[in-house]
């Protein structure tokens, strides 16, 4: 905890990508796969298989009327769900990842869709004028990924294909595709393409602005967590974060059964430090001995700052003695420690008060056990450890 959070933030642990895989039905896993990054991308293709299975259903129906040729009618279909069916299983598989750089695959996708598209216009000359409403579709999917410049690139894709498509039809079969009906068309398509165009330009740069504005907010939200957290000056946990944590290792010995001790650590005759050599070094000692703290616990256990020249330590699955041997332990190797760099020839010590915390009790209970204990050390005569309840000093 001496770099929070901690694995037990529960915020990140509800968060936590594991979390979000575990609670991934087998359906949606099947469809999804376990990437959480495709799942966007693979629902707005699995929605455009839908889209063209409609579309293949709506044109069957019609060529089944007599309004349609129906190997024209299958062919379209097949060509349609075989096409997007592909794009779906190359983003599904991760291969599209290594064919480019949009891993979505949009943009080929909405080349593909304009193909068929104009494709089904000149295979359903009754229905052809609807094509053009399709066209736009086509266009406005890309408006969640596509960047302005190949929006334009669709656009006036979309149209000269389908003014070539025209000029083909017109050419061969002038009785269904009349010149005439087919400019009209084409001036209606270049509008509404245009436009969609536009619009979907438009919510690009709002797309843009968005995630620019989230990015922020995540580093605000990650500048906030630091300072709800961290103490500015040590680095360690603040008194809040520690309370929490303790709360939480507290919760943890509940289940496990096994012993938590807590210690309170306050720094000898601080005061003539900052006294006098000043507060800047005072500074640099309590960031030394914080280094000195992160050095020498384990893992599992946790420093953080109580406050002015207190230290909090929490030791997991150990009981009260062993916990006081292994503040002397510290305090050895603190006694040891050069701090040459902040102030040549000063040497360091502390009092420190150890108890064990029951799982039921509050934590200020148990902080306020340590507390005494450590105010008995001081009374001892400093540079030891007491560990309450038991009177037991260790000089
Ligand atoms: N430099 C610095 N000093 C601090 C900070 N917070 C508290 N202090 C100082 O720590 C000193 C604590 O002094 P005391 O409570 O008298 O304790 P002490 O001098 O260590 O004496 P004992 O605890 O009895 O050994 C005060 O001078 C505070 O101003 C801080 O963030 N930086």
């Amino acid at each position: 905890m001496s770099t929070p959070p901690t694995p037990t933030d529960p915020i990140r642990a509800a968060t936590s990508p594991a979390r979000k895989a575990a609670a991934v039905g087998p359906l949606s896993r099947l469809l999804f796969g376990d990437v959480p990054e495709r799942r966007g991308p693979l629902t707005l293709t699995l929605l455009s298989v839908l889209v063209y299975a409609l579309f293949a259903l709506v044109v069957n129906w019609q060529a089944r009327m007599g309004l349609m040729d129906a190997r024209d009618a299958a062919t379209w279909s097949a060509i349609g769900l075989s096409g997007i069916l592909g794009f779906y299983a190359l983003i599904r598989t991760g291969l599209s990842r290594r064919l480019g750089s949009d891993p979505s695959m949009t943009f080929p996708q909405i080349t593909f869709s304009s193909l068929a598209t104009v494709y089904g216009y000149a295979i359903d000359p009754p229905m052809r004028g609807a094509v053009i409403a399709i066209m736009v579709l086509n266009l406005m999917w890309g408006m969640f990924v596509l960047r302005d410049r190949q929006t334009l690139g669709l656009c006036a894709f979309g149209l000269a294909l389908l003014a070539a498509t025209m000029g083909w039809k017109i050419a061969t079969r002038p009785d269904l595709f009349p010149p005439r009906i087919e400019m009209l068309n084409f001036a209606f398509a270049a509008i509404v393409l245009v436009a969609a165009a536009v619009v979907s330009m438009r919510m690009g740069t709002l797309r843009m602005r968005l995630a620019q504005r989230k990015g922020e907010l995540q580093q605000a939200l990650a500048t906030i967590r630091e300072l709800a957290q961290v103490d500015e000056l040590t680095r360690l946990s603040n008194r809040r974060h520690v309370i929490e944590a303790l709360a939480a290792e507290q919760v943890r010995c509940l289940r496990s059964g096994r012993p938590l001790s807590v210690v309170l650590i306050d720094l000898d005759h601080f005061k003539a430090i900052n006294d006098q050599h000043g507060h800047a070094v005072g500074d640099a000692v309590l960031c030394a001995f914080a280094d000195a703290l992160r050095g020498g616990l384990r893992e599992s256990d946790a420093a953080g700052r109580w406050g002015g020249e207190e230290f909090l330590l929490l030791l997991p699955d150990t009981s009260a003695a062993a916990a006081a041997v292994l503040v002397d332990r510290l305090r050895d190797a603190v006694a040891r420690m050069s701090f040459d760099h902040v102030l040549p020839g000063l040497r360091i010590s502390f009092s420190a008060g150890v108890t064990e915390c029951a799982p039921d009790e509050h934590s200020h209970v148990a902080i306020e056990r340590a507390d005494q204990a450590m105010y008995l050390a001081k009374e001892a005569g400093r540079a030891r450890t007491t560990v309450h309840g038991r009177d037991a000093l260790s000089a």
